[in-house]
């Protein structure tokens, strides 16, 4: 076994390796790996720490050097696009569904999957963060990308003659107000590329697919409207996910915790104690959502990644916040809400993305 530095590309050094020293030791033993805790001292000068088995069970990267990143959809999905801005050199591997590209780096398969996790006109998306919530992989970085939607049909059909759009449902959540006003139809596929395939391969002449002008020019189709987006201001927010967590030690950029706090008691009272434990320390909250399923929807199932078996709660709050595991005041604030009868799992410590990136 060795432990290697990778060559994951990233716009942050720095990440405290000491906080995540047992689940690295426990990610090596599950896979019979030995960690001495010299190498990782000596590899604190590097970005990123990767568990690299001779095995090939946890191998980290192609022949060629190049990071494997798993997304839901085909070539032309905004999660490819999202895949490639995030980590530019590296092979994109698309999926059919999320299970897949998540399944696919917790068992080494792929070094990242992406996750889209939230928009501006919807929210969280609850369903994502629920396959997250079910595997053991981490977040290492967040990217927020301006998304805009596209119209497009077969070349030579007139927007007259469509009477169904189909498309991601987040696409068609996103696009919703527009799509009654045209007076469509909606129905649901994996992603938005390949509802532009489908459109192809059944030769659908009163149907669009609304997707990117990337998907356009890859499959040869026309755009019949752009921006079809209900908001102008219409950013989602994707998660990188990898099976070792990223480990940043040093405070050159501003650092962002994920984490879960799930319980079976009075949410109302868990989240006076979340927000007290962290505005007591002056600790920023970037996201605080509770997640409380009807009793049709049935229980939030979770991975207790520590345990190896799963956990069933009734209700989750999930809480983003500025700083690391590594800061005492983080430790102190999370000290606390553990006082309470709660179960917490850090879903990830990566850099704060300040940025938005563009895709027509
Ligand atoms: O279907 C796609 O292209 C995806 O990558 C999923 C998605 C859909 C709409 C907005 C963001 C991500």
């Amino acid at each position: 076994m060795l432990l290697s530095s990778s060559s994951l590309p990233s716009k942050q050094d720095s990440w405290p390796v000491l906080p995540h020293l047992n689940r690295l030791t426990s990610i090596a033993r599950r896979n019979k790996l030995q960690v001495s805790l010299a190498q990782i001292k000596k590899q604190q000068t590097q970005h990123v720490l990767i568990l690299n088995s001779l095995s090939g069970e946890v191998s980290t990267t192609t022949s060629t050097g190049k990071l494997r990143v798993a997304y839901q959809g085909v070539p032309g999905a905004y999660s490819e696009f999202a895949a490639k801005t995030a980590w530019p050199d590296c092979i994109t591997v698309p999926c059919r569904v999320l299970t897949d590209a998540i399944t696919a780096v917790e068992t080494g398969r792929a070094d990242g999957a992406v996750l889209p996790a939230e928009s501006t006109k919807e929210g969280t998306a609850l369903q994502n963060y629920g396959l997250l919530l079910r595997h053991d992989v981490s977040i290492v970085q967040e990217l927020n990308l301006f998304v805009h939607y596209c119209l497009l049909a077969i070349p030579g059909v007139k927007k007259g003659e469509l009477k169904r759009v189909i498309s991601h449902p987040m696409a068609l959540a996103q696009c919703n107000r527009t799509l009654a006003r045209l007076g469509l139809d909606c129905e649901s596929v994996e992603d938005t590329a390949g509802a532009v395939k489908l459109l192809l391969s059944h030769k659908m002449l009163d149907t669009a697919a609304i997707a990117s002008s990337r998907a356009a020019s890859l499959y040869g189709l026309n755009i019949l409207a752009h921006g079809l987006q209900d908001e102008s201001w219409n950013v989602t927010r994707f998660l990188i996910l990898s099976r070792v967590p990223r480990i940043m030690w040093e405070n050159r950029f501003r650092i962002k915790t994920s984490m879960v706090v799930a319980h079976h008691n009075e949410t109302l009272t868990l989240l006076l104690k979340v927000l007290s434990a962290f505005s007591s320390r002056n600790i920023n909250l970037t996201k605080l959502e509770v997640n409380n399923p009807s009793k049709d929807d049935g229980l939030v199932m979770m991975l207790d990644v520590q345990g190896g078996f799963y956990k069933e709660f009734p209700c989750v709050l999930y809480v983003d916040f500025e700083g690391s595991m590594a800061d005492q005041k983080v430790k102190d604030a999370i000290a606390e809400i553990s006082k309470s009868p709660v179960f917490i799992r850090i879903l990830g410590c990566y850099a704060a993305d300040p940025n938005i990136y563009g895709l027509q």
